[in-house]
């Protein structure tokens, strides 16, 4: 495939949900129920920015549609490429903010069908997305700064 052919990169925005923004010891992970060849997988909430839509608002909305809470952002969680946007695949790059559950509890409302709350030791038990390893790295770090001391 040529250059030109190649479709244009969709953003899509993810939430590290965490327990606490200021001491985080927990991530929110949420198993995908579709497509088929991404379901079971396990993922940051989130998902594409409309048109017209700022990334935050799209974090927001999603947030609530998925999970049915609100949520306060907290840190944006930068990636590797240029706009501190993470690669998943060729189609996609996503955008990571921590974010704290302000009002609801999260439930798997639409494109999930369990959470689960890892402390940072069980980062690793769940299988996540590939794409989503290099950032649950990342975020490992954050928690593990919080979780012994
Ligand atoms: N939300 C989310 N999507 C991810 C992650 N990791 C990863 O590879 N993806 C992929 C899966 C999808 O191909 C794409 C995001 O699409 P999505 O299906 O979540 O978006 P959406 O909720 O807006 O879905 P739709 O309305 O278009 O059906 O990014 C992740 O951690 N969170």
């Amino acid at each position: 495939m040529s250059t030109a052919d190649r479709q244009p990169v969709r953003l899509v925005v993810g939430a590290a949900i965490v327990d606490d923004l200021v001491r985080p010891t927990r991530l929110l992970s949420a198993r995908r129920t579709e497509p088929a060849t991404l379901a079971g997988g396990w993922e940051l909430p989130g998902g594409k920015v409309d048109d017209g839509e700022s990334p935050l608002s799209a974090l927001h909305r999603e947030v609530l549609e998925e999970l049915g809470v609100h949520v306060q952002l907290g840190a944006h969680v930068p990636g590797p490429l240029p706009g501190s946007t993470w690669p998943l695949g060729d189609r996609y790059e996503m955008l990571v903010w921590l974010a704290e559950v302000v009002e609801g509890t999260p439930a798997p409302i639409e494109d999930h069908d369990e959470l689960r709350w890892l402390e940072v030791d069980d980062l690793r038990a769940v299988a996540w997305l590939p794409a989503d390893l290099p950032i649950v790295e990342q975020l490992e770090a954050v928690l593990g700064r919080t979780s012994s001391t």
